[in-house]
């Protein structure tokens, strides 16, 4: 196959992409629409890239203006690229400095095409490649995304190796004997430049496909276990988790606790400073409660004003103690709305289970009372069955 025909058929792949993913992109959450958009276009950019080395072969354009186009956006769908893992990830980056980078590109070009600096413009323009690759790679393979994501250490790796072969053909002057003046000239670095590119446009599109299915897993995940409002567990996820460790402290014999919380006079909160005033307090007493616990204490929102809180290995005796502890971090919280200081407080009712049977109905339904028994008493108090 001729390299025109080869160009060819990278930018009917190239646009062909560009316009699936642009088809079903909006139909996703908004992190994710946003980076397949990047992608997208970053991909069409690629495509045109491709699509001016077959126009000037055809003289259709010029070929200092298709050749600096092309790089120039190669180099903007590159940045794309970086934009879209950034997306994706809900990471801020600056379009800024990004567009900045782009302008640098173009106007690099347009002066080394013009005053014939051909391999000052290899240079400079492979420089600026190999440093968006390495800026992908840095996005991919920082330790944020939670562990076991190996499709993001598998991409990271490969912007790695291309950008490294990139550093290699910015400093190939010193390394060839003849230094690289024009896209077409046929050396090693040239050769695996190429096969770099190629290697990763194919390869890059599977594996951001793959990020793309892993990302929407995580959303769903997301989505299926915790509450919107809060992000703590929402109260499915958290009865699945409570019965495995109800049968844990059956097979190793130890005391498991139950905490029904409920935030008082929440109607009234609601009712005189709005209902995203309610929300806020929702979020402010769920973050205190997350502070005050131990790392293996399961924390969700039951529904509505009211958390449960599973305490693992723990007697009544030190329940108690918690549940005195949790009731006056959020006294002391404070919450602030709107520049006014709103008092929240809440009741917790109190159970234990130290012995057969181990039943999780039971338990609720032991903390529920005692709950009920806080709430009667005058509420910001805890009571135990
Ligand atoms: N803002 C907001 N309010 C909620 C949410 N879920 C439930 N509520 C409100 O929580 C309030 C619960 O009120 P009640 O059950 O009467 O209890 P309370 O006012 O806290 O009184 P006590 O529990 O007896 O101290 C209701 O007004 C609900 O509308 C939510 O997600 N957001």
């Amino acid at each position: 196959m001729d390299p025109y025909t080869f160009y060819t058929l990278l930018t009917l792949a190239s646009v062909g992409k560009a316009g699936m993913i642009l088809l079903v992109a909006p139909q996703y959450p908004g992190r994710i629409t946003r980076g397949m958009y990047a992608w997208a276009l970053g991909g069409l950019m690629m495509g045109m890239n491709f699509a001016l080395f077959v126009l000037t072969a055809r003289s259709l354009v010029p070929e200092p203006v298709a050749l600096g186009g092309a790089v120039t956006l190669g180099i903007g769908g590159t940045l794309l690229v970086f934009v879209a893992v950034q997306e994706l990830r809900e990471r801020v980056y600056s379009k800024f400095a990004l567009l900045g980078v782009f302008v640098f590109a173009a106007v690099a070009n347009a002066y080394t095409l013009h005053a014939g600096h051909d391999g000052l413009r290899i240079s400079v323009n492979s420089v600026l490649a190999a440093a968006v690759f390495f800026m992908i790679a840095h996005a991919l393979l920082r330790p944020d995304p939670p562990s076991g994501r190996s499709i993001y250490r598998v991409t990271g790796f490969l912007a790695l190796a291309i950008s490294m072969v990139l550093a290699i053909r910015a400093v190939s002057p010193l390394i060839l004997d003849s230094p690289i003046v024009h896209p077409m000239d046929e050396n090693w670095v040239q050769q695996l430049t190429y096969s770099a590119i190629l290697v990763g446009n194919v390869l890059g599109s599977l594996c951001f496909g793959l990020i793309v299915a892993e990302e929407l897993n995580a959303e769903l995940h997301q989505l299926a276990s915790f509450d919107s409002l809060t992000r703590i567990y929402n109260r499915r996820v958290f009865e699945n988790l409570a019965t495995d460790e109800l049968l844990r402290a059956r097979t190793k014999r130890v005391p498991v606790s139950l905490l029904m919380i409920d935030i008082d006079h929440f109607k009234q909160v609601n009712d005189r400073h709005g209902h995203a005033a309610g929300d806020a307090a929702l979020v402010r007493v769920a973050e205190t409660m997350e502070e005050s616990l131990r790392h293996r204490d399961l924390l969700c929102r039951y529904g509505g004003e009211e958390f449960g809180v599973l305490l693992p290995a723990t007697a009544r005796a030190q329940a108690l103690r918690i549940a005195e502890r949790l009731r006056l971090a959020t006294m002391h919280a404070g919450f602030l709305y709107g520049g006014e200081a709103i008092p929240l407080t809440v009741s917790i009712g109190v159970a234990c289970i130290e012995g057969p049977p181990y039943d999780l109905s039971l338990l609720k339904h032991d903390a529920d009372r005692a709950l009920y028994v806080a709430k009667q008493a005058g509420r910001n108090r805890v009571a135990v069955v």
